[in-house]
């Protein structure tokens, strides 16, 4: 581990098509934001494991020591292609004084940590003492995969501190990127972190989070899109607070409950996702108001099926309706249930329209804002880059 610790980042995602249809084996169509998870580890004393997690109030420490003879007790196989056993996980709860049906963001997100730490070193060797603080510039649990862009900071970050991944970091850079196999191995930690959080992810967020830009992913096969258009999009915030893992859950429900109703929906959403991606790759790079009808339609015609599956809320409905008034296309993204929608822009949308709409959305208490997409996925910054906010996120531990 490097003397004076690292900072690593990952981005959160946007989903265009295929949420919850992905967890059973449809296609997803992802981009990367430009909002980012950060987390800085630095060398920690006295043989414990410190973590401080502003986002969901937590500030822990924990002896290594006794994570060990955990470990040793459990006696368990922890390889990243077995799914975390419910056995290690109650042992864990326990270990961090969690009650067994505690399920809120700390406990899950201390939850994932201890995870990583003892799998990871119980595979690569241990996990020496560090002080972690994670900061974000993402909501919590609003559809923009805040779990997973936290799980590919963790896995980056302990995997580096064990010696499993380099320091790809040259003297002078400001940032650097892993190699490919080095992402591989990062994103498959991340995807244990997202089953201890979500129970039953698809690992396209970590996937995003880990590879940035624009893919495809389906089945644990990730593609990078060929070619996308510069799209412009509006995400919404309904601030309606609700949580992946019971969505995932009452789908799964849903699906056994009425298999014959269901399945058709679902491929009907994997082929919303195919369209859409020859839409976009046929697309030029700047494209022209033209090409938009067809995408808006397949905004439209998911959004009823994101319904029919029971995602939805009345606060998307209500997203939806006001921006159809101002003649724009909205879906939910993520796991629904409240969190973020995202608003297609047109190349003509004027920003005057844009602003009206952001307008009638922030009256209902709504969030909005225009963002970047096709962010870098996982990065290694050097500290002095983001010393400002580093100083600062580090000055409240
Ligand atoms: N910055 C963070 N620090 C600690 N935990 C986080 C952070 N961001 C997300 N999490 C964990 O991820 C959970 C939210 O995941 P989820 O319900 O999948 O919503 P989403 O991924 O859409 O934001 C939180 O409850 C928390 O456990
Ligand atoms: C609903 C789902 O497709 C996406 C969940 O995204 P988020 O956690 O709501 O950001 C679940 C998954 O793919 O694991
Ligand atoms: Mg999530």
């Amino acid at each position: 581990m490097a003397e004076r610790g690292l900072v690593v980042s990952a981005p959160g995602k946007v989903i265009l098509h295929g949420e919850h249809a992905v967890v059973h084996g449809k296609a997803a169509l992802a981009v990367a934001l430009g909002l980012r998870t950060f987390l800085c580890l630095r060398p920690g004393g006295e043989g414990r494991l410190r973590v401080r997690l502003p986002g969901v109030g937590v500030l822990r420490s924990w002896e290594r020591p006794g994570l060990s003879a955990l470990r040793e007790q459990l006696g368990a196989d922890f390889d990243e292609s077995k799914p975390p056993s419910a056995e290690v996980l109650e042992a864990l709860k326990e270990f961090a004084g969690i009650p067994a049906e505690a399920s809120g963001p700390d406990s899950l997100a201390i939850l994932a940590f201890l995870y990583m730490c003892l799998a990871i070193s119980a595979k690569y060797g241990d996990v020496p003492s560090v002080d972690i603080v994670v900061w974000s510039e993402l909501p919590t649990g609003a559809g923009l995969g805040s779990s997973a862009a936290y799980a590919v900071c963790l896995a980056a970050a302990l995997l580096h501190a064990c010696g499993a991944i380099s320091c790809p970091l040259k003297d002078g850079e400001i940032t650097a990127r892993w190699t490919e196999e080095e992402m591989t191995l990062i994103n498959s930690w991340a995807f244990q972190g997202e089953r201890v959080i979500h129970g039953n992810p698809s690992g396209v967020d970590n996937a995003v989070g880990t590879w940035g830009g624009a893919l495809r992913y389906q089945s644990g096969k990730i593609k990078a899109l060929k070619r996308v258009p510069t799209l412009r999009i509006l995400l919404t915030n309904t601030k309606v607070p609700r949580s992946t893992k019971v969505l995932v859950a009452g789908v799964k429900e849903k699906i056994l409950k009425f298999p014959a109703i269901m399945n058709p929906v679902l491929d009907s959403i994997d082929a919303i996702s195919q369209e859409c991606q020859s839409v976009l790759e046929a697309m030029p790079a700047n494209p022209s108001p033209e090409h938009y009808p067809v995408l808006e339609e397949l905004f439209d015609i998911n959004q009823h099926h994101l319904n029919v599956i029971g995602v939805g809320h009345p606060s998307l409905d209500r997203l939806c309706r006001v921006t159809a008034s101002h003649g724009l296309h909205s879906k939910l993204t993520g796991a629904g249930g409240g969190g973020c929608g995202i608003t297609l822009l047109r190349p003509d949308t004027t920003p005057q329209a844009v602003e009206a709409a952001k307008r009638d959305l922030c009256a209902c208490g709504f969030e909005c804002w225009e963002t970047d997409i096709g962010a870098p996925g996982v990065t290694l910054h050097s500290s002095s880059s983001l010393k400002a906010q580093v100083l600062h996120e580090l000055s409240e531990s």
